[in-house]
């Protein structure tokens, strides 16, 4: 069978390799297992918990409605409007990855292809009463023999006049065999905000190497730029984007990964990196009525330098 369903989580296997396969949990619908030919891609926390008391430290998590905290302006905090005011009161990373999806089932036989849907009814209800906006989450995960393609599709079914605006991101942990041989290409001449700098810069080098922890923004990455993931010369992950400008490459390093109790080994920086393609260096808005969709599509292409 293509697709096995449990009660907390769902599994796709290729019809043509069952070593080909997606584990998607139904918690934060985190897809925390992509295996090609019985490799797998991702990397998870042998700490990560996967019972629902918190999000998934490790595989895809998914960001939804804002990208880290949301900061209200001090000075003007006391004239902010409901959406940032709602917005700043929500959990880091928002309410996606910390409520559990419906799975709406297999919508493709070949790709296999499925769905889950997260809506302001059924969503983490701690937090749809701080941000208490109608929304529809559709994702799809298509298993390709050869790559995985996420995507996912935002509506604001409200009848009223109750725009919200939001930002989206794959938080995607991939996996590597050192992060000190690791550099990911395609990235030069792009604007970055800096996160621990807390500033914004061009960014001149011809790859990004890690030698320390690294938490940046990349912000609107041209579309036909491919990142990847590149291990001793050889390219190990490319990641396209579709209406995602944005792209955070974060590496905790030592100390940060200390301070998490669910990251573990506490070596395990060594074997992960994550690349997050997003739209998070502003807010979409989306008025009653209206959709929006995006994706990444995970593969492993060969060496294509596009900028160096
Ligand atoms: O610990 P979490 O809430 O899962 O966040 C993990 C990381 O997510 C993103 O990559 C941010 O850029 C980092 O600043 C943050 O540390």
């Amino acid at each position: 069978m293509t697709v096995q369903e449990t009660e907390s989580f769902v599994i796709v296997k290729h019809p043509e390799n069952p070593e080909t396969s997606v584990t998607i949990l139904k918690y934060g619908a985190t897809v925390y297992s992509w295996k090609l030919a019985n490799k797998e891609q991702l990397w998870l926390s042998d700490a990560a918990k996967l019972d629902g008391s918190k999000p998934v430290r490790g595989g895809i998590p998914l960001v939804f409605p804002v990208f880290g905290k949301h900061q209200l302006d001090t000075a003007t905090a006391n004239i902010a409007n409901a959406n940032d005011v709602k917005l700043s009161k929500l959990p880091q990373h928002g309410l996606a990855r910390n409520s559990t999806w419906e799975f709406l089932g297999q919508t493709k036989e070949n790709p296999p292809t499925i769905q889950f849907g997260l809506y302001s009814e059924i969503a983490n209800k701690e937090l749809t009463s701080i941000w208490d906006y109608d929304f529809e989450l559709i994702y799809t995960i298509e298993l390709n023999k050869d790559s995985l393609k996420t995507e996912i599709e935002v509506s604001n079914p409200a009848k009223s006049d109750k725009s919200f605006k939001f930002n989206w991101l794959f938080h995607t942990y991939l996996r590597i065999e050192d992060i000190e041989d690791t550099f990911i290409s395609n990235l030069k001449g792009v604007n970055v905000y800096d996160q621990l700098l807390k500033q914004s810069y061009n960014d001149v080098q011809p790859v990004v190497t890690f030698h320390e922890e690294v938490d940046r923004v990349y912000k609107n990455v041209r579309e036909d730029r491919d990142i990847q993931v590149v291990d001793k010369g050889k390219p190990i992950h490319t990641i396209k984007r579709i209406n995602l400008p944005d792209a955070v490459v974060w590496n905790p390093w030592v100390n940060k990964s200390n301070g998490m109790s669910d990251f573990e080994p506490k070596t395990g920086f060594k074997k992960m990196v994550c690349v997050e393609p997003g739209h998070v260096h502003d807010f979409i808005v989306l008025s009653p009525g209206s959709k929006w969709k995006a994706s990444q599509i995970l593969s492993k292409d060969e060496l294509k330098y596009q900028v160096i």
